[in-house]
């Protein structure tokens, strides 16, 4: 595991933006695992800036995102979909073809998450998975719990993730209670992964992940075990490890 220490989000996000933009232009048709919540916004947004001035180009890239709510359709502002679209793909040449998200609106569990299982093969791995950290733990939609789920799966959200998501939706009682991600087998596949953290309420979180036991009970703790992760934080974040001496 490589930490890259930055001095705040926005260094974060640029740092990330270079590991992804290197991604691309040394595979041009990689398979790209992307995430949503407020940490890679800054990264999206930086790739879009390099993609309008002829950086990069994703015609051939192929995405695969980590999750969506149970509930909730494409048009609805508060969608990973709809996340997607406003903050990458409508501003960059990736073909919409290309880019997969479970579909919250498939009521029967199985079949969407054997629909979505199926994708992700069919795609041959995936080369880059950008990752989030939940402030407990929690990677994609993989909540604290006693075992690891492997593939694609329908969660309930625990408690404390509802309260740090409700910060998007205008009254808590929106935040949907259940969503779709993808597992800890499907991301631990990825040939490389990149975690991004950032602010002082992911310090427990990443330092749990880093240098914590590997446990369910904190899902991104698994990374451990994967050869090729960087890690990249701000001094926020990191501030536990730093603390420990750990950097
Ligand atoms: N499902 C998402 C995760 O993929 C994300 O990484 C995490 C952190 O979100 P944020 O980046 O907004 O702190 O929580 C959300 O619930």
């Amino acid at each position: 595991m490589r930490i890259y220490k930055t001095k705040n989000y926005d260094e974060m996000s640029r740092k990330a933006a270079n590991i992804i933009s290197a991604q691309i232009i040394l595979k041009p048709e990689s398979v790209l695992g992307l995430a949503t919540g407020s940490s890679p916004i800054g990264t999206y947004k930086q790739l879009i800036e390099w993609y309008n001035k002829g950086d990069l180009d994703f015609s051939q890239i192929r995405s695969i995102n980590l999750d969506e709510y149970k509930g909730l359709p494409a048009d609805n502002d508060q969608s990973y979909a709809y996340f997607m679209r406003h903050n990458l793909f409508d501003h960059v040449n990736i073909k919409s073809v290309n880019t997969f998200i479970p579909n919250g609106m498939e009521a029967d569990v199985e079949k969407e998450c054997s629909r979505y299982n199926a994708i992700i093969r069919s795609m041959g791995g995936i080369d880059l998975q950008l990752l989030g950290i939940g402030n407990n733990g929690h990677i994609g939609f993989n909540e604290p719990s006693d075992s690891f789920a492997k593939e694609t799966h329908c969660v309930d959200l625990t408690e404390n993730t509802i309260q740090a998501n409700a910060r998007f939706f205008s009254f808590i009682e929106e935040v949907p209670t259940q969503a779709y991600t993808t597992g800890i087998k499907n991301i631990m596949q990825a040939r490389h992964i990149l975690l991004i953290a950032s602010g002082e309420a992911k310090a427990d979180a990443l330092y749990e992940a880093v240098y914590g036991p590997i446990t369910p009970h904190v899902p991104a703790s698994i990374l451990q075990l994967h050869d090729e992760v960087s890690v990249v934080a701000d001094e926020a974040a990191l501030s536990r490890i730093i603390k420990e001496g750990l950097i």
